[in-house]
């Protein structure tokens, strides 16, 4: 199956009539092409993306929701489809695209689309002297950049906002997995949406994100994806004054004083450490035990992950899929090895798995739980992406603080505890953008979300992304 490039409301190859190979992470094996576009392909969806930006742009908000809202309904009309087309391009299992990734597609563009129709700006009042208003309009083309990991849900809660603010959209979806990132642009054909308000061109980070993230423009640019990518980002933004959103890694602290619910704890822990094959930036890598219950949280946790299913993608029972790619594969199991040199132990996992017949070559790795390592050490300190985490047991606040926050990131937490002023001190201390208590990955899209440190620049969620996509200026009236 190949996909093509959806320019102007059109579907199109590439200029260069270059093509990359789309792998099918379940087999290994290769199910299709991708573009391999370029800067003249990234041109054209500029050019595109400005012609269609005045008719968006004034558009009334009532009906940019309304089209918005057909989009949202084309996506749940289409969720059997897409659920199948993300599980077998990323490897997740089916049963968690159709529950979790491609639901939270629908909601983003439904949350959007309603958000727009709340939003109010400000007036500062100067009594007799004087009267200040705010406003904010739509900034022109948006350049938006999603990661692999959550290919829809990603690519949704960038470029929803993006629309819903007035801004086209020049969107470039991971080359790893791009499939239903090309299917969106049939749904908002569906929908209504005028020709060239959503472009999205498929390719290589240097030759497309590059060219796109440097063009003269693109004043705007939202990006999801590693640290180092969003740092030469970065580095292209900054001279030219663009405004810019990234939202980077992780090496989440996950931390469990002997007070919590245990069995709520551990079933929670289970899923924060592996769900989506560990591949989410908010799973929590980093597990830290208080000491009183670190025997009894090791054994019933590694029962648990050692009984977890690694499957084919497709299978109801499969609870693991696959990594989503061979060099990611690979890059996961280096740092296994390399936890095993810095002195770790391999509790559970650790191992490559090979499964039957056509799935004998895909990237099925078993959830690795390590314990013996020191928190200063590079497999502690780095983001591994993958289904692997470590114990460490503690014996104080003060030392749990200094552990969790010893990393260059600063994303997400999660902290157990059924003591209250606890959990309320601890999450003021401990350097993250997200925090949980009690809970892991509960989202309500209203809320701020995003990093500190090297987790990123910004928040994204709520208002704030929908303001983050629009020029702000006051207006001050002399009475
Ligand atoms: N949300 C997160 O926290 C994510 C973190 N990662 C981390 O990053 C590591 C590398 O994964 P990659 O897939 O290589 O992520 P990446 O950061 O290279 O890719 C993310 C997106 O950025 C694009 N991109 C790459 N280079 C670019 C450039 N110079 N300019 C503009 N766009 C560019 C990619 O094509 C993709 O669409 C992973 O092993 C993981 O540790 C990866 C994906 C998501
Ligand atoms: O918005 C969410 O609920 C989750 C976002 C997750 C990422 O940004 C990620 O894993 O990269």
């Amino acid at each position: 199956m190949d996909i093509q490039n959806f320019i102007n409301g059109k579907y199109q190859d590439p200029i260069g009539d270059a093509w990359l190979e789309n792998i099918n992470p379940a087999t290994g094996e290769v199910y299709g092409r991708i573009p391999d576009s370029d800067e003249r392909d990234v041109e054209l969806a500029v050019q595109a993306a400005q012609a269609a930006f005045p008719i968006w742009s004034s558009m009334s908000i009532q009906e940019r929701s309304a089209i918005l809202m057909k989009v949202s309904e084309g996506i749940e009309k289409r969720l059997p489809e897409l659920a199948a087309a993300e599980s077998k391009d990323n490897g997740k299992p089916l049963k968690l695209a159709t529950r979790v990734d491609i639901p939270r597609a629908r909601d983003n563009f439904a949350f959007f689309a309603t958000a727009i129709l709340h939003d109010s700006a400000e007036t500062h009042d100067m009594g007799e002297s004087g009267f200040n208003y705010t406003t904010r309009k739509p900034i022109g083309v948006a350049a938006c950049i999603s990661p692999w990991n959550l290919p829809l849900y990603l690519f949704t809660w960038k470029i929803a906002p993006a629309l819903a603010s007035g801004n086209t959209v020049v969107a470039k979806p991971s080359e790893v997995t791009p499939v239903t990132a090309a299917l969106l642009g049939e749904i908002c054909n569906e929908a209504g949406m005028p020709a060239g308000v959503l472009n999205i061109i498929h390719g290589l980070g240097g030759r497309v994100g590059t060219p796109l993230t440097e063009h003269p423009n693109v004043p705007v640019i939202s990006f999801t994806g590693g640290t180092q990518t969003g740092a030469a980002i970065a580095r292209i933004a900054a001279p030219k004054f663009k405004k810019l959103s990234l939202e980077l890694g992780g090496k989440n602290p996950n931390i469990i004083f002997a007070d919590c619910d245990f069995d709520d704890m551990l079933k929670t822990t289970v899923q924060s450490s592996f769900a989506n094959q560990g591949q989410i930036c908010l799973c929590g890598s980093r597990i830290f035990i208080e000491r009183p219950i670190y025997e009894k949280f090791k054994q019933a946790f590694i029962e648990k992950v050692s009984k977890l299913k690694v499957g084919p993608p497709s299978e109801d029972s499969s609870q693991i899929g696959a990594l989503v790619s061979e060099p990611h594969l690979n890059k996961v199991m280096s740092y296994i090895k390399l936890a095993e040199e810095e002195g770790g132990t391999i509790l559970t996992g650790g191992e490559r798995v090979k499964l039957d017949g056509e799935h004998a070559n895909g990237y099925y790795l078993r959830p690795t739980v390590i314990e013996g390592l020191e928190y200063t050490c590079r497999t502690n300190q780095e983001e591994i992406f993958g289904p692997v985490v470590t114990l460490t047991p503690f014996d104080s606040e003060e030392e749990v603080l200094t552990m969790a926050n010893s990393t260059t990131y600063g994303l997400a937490a999660t902290i157990w505890t059924s003591n209250l002023k606890r959990a309320h001190r601890v999450a003021s201390r401990v350097e993250s953008g997200i925090i949980w208590v009690n809970c892991w990955l509960v989202r309500d899209l209203r809320t701020p979300f995003g990093g500190m440190k090297n987790s990123g620049v910004g928040r994204e969620g709520g208002f704030e992304a929908l303001h983050f996509f629009t020029e702000t200026r006051n207006v001050c009236v002399k009475l």
